[in-house]
């Protein structure tokens, strides 16, 4: 299958690097997920990936080949950048049909991506009928006309509904499980972490991570246990005879910092103290990115720029 690849790559605006010496890869088989402040160079990557804007420097390849180079794009990559860009007053079946014609797709592959992308019903409307949800989907339709194996995402729940988040979340994933090489940009960190297996981070037009989601969450939180017990006084004794730091929450539960559920659990069972729930703290992918954020200085002086934008 498909990788694609980004060497070195570097694009300047004028006097703004937009994208700065950036090398990673997106594999296929997993859903990679594109992170970083506004204005940090996700879309602008994006965008050299898919031959839309020439670099300064270094390369962006699609299986070892520029965009313009790949003999059937459509059929190589698909691509969601800006749901907008669909002429308003073609049909929905229409605007597939058009671009199936001119990239050489079967026609049947519109009725399939219409059904995907949940809007059979409403392939005869016209676009400019077409709340934002709906003209999102249409575009992830489209990303699927050419059944491609590597499929970029920019933003793909804009303006969906808690369905239609869930579908791409799945969609997603189906996509990652057959195989294909799936590149997603979100400033939602919740649903990030619920479709991505492997994170990109980008500050300032650098790579600050590359790293498979569970490692990222690892190395940027301390272990922690929650727990609750009938003898509370006697589990705090315990703990904090080996030198564990135990902090009560309003729930009744304790916290113990820096110990896994193995061990707090085994220092119960000797002791013969009965636990009634104990369970290890998962660090939520918002707090690394925070606790990132708050480390490195691409993304401090990222927020103080006035060239950054509002997240919408
Ligand atoms: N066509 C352009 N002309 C001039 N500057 C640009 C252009 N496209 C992007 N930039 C600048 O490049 C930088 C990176 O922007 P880009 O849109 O790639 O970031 P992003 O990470 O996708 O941000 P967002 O999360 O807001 O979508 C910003 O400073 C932006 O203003």
């Amino acid at each position: 299958m498909t990788s694609i690849d980004v060497h070195e790559l570097t694009k300047e605006y004028g006097a703004t690097r937009a994208v700065d010496h950036l090398t990673f890869s997106v594999r296929p088989g997993r859903v990679t997920g594109f992170l970083g402040p506004n204005g940090a160079g996700k879309s602008t990557t994006m965008r050299l990936v898919l031959g839309l804007d020439r670099p300064t420097s270094g390369s962006a390849t699609i299986g070892g080949k520029n965009y313009a180079a790949l003999d059937h794009p459509l059929r190589r990559v698909g691509a969601l950048l800006d749901a907008q860009a669909a002429h308003g007053s073609r049909t929905a079946r229409n605007h597939l049909l058009a671009l199936a014609t001119s990239n050489g797709l079967a026609a049947g592959r519109v009725e399939a991506v219409l059904e995907e992308a949940g809007l059979g019903r409403v392939g005869g409307d016209r676009i400019k009928t077409f709340s934002l949800g709906m003209r999102q989907r249409l575009g992830i339709a489209a990303a699927l006309l050419g059944d491609p194996d590597v499929v970029m995402l920019d933003e793909p729940s804009n303006g969906l509904d808690p369905e239609g988040i869930i579908w791409i979340r799945e969609l997603m994933k189906r996509l990652a499980r057959e195989g294909r090489t799936v590149l997603v940009s979100s400033h939602l960190m919740n649903e990030t972490s619920s479709f991505a297996d492997h994170l990109v981070v980008l500050g300032r037009g650098r790579l600050l991570v590359d790293l498979p989601m569970q490692e990222f969450l690892d190395s940027r939180s301390r272990p922690r246990v929650r727990v609750r017990t009938t003898e509370s006084g006697r589990l705090r004794d315990v703990l904090t005879g080996k030198g564990l730091e135990l902090v009560q929450s309003d729930d009744g539960r304790w916290i113990v910092e820096g110990a896994r559920a193995e061990e707090v659990g085994a220092i119960a069972a000797f002791e013969g103290i009965p636990i009634l729930e104990l369970t290890d703290e998962q660090a939520t992918l918002e707090q690394a990115y925070l606790d990132l954020t708050a480390d490195a200085t691409e993304f401090a002086s990222a927020a103080a720029s006035p060239a950054t934008r509002q997240e919408a």
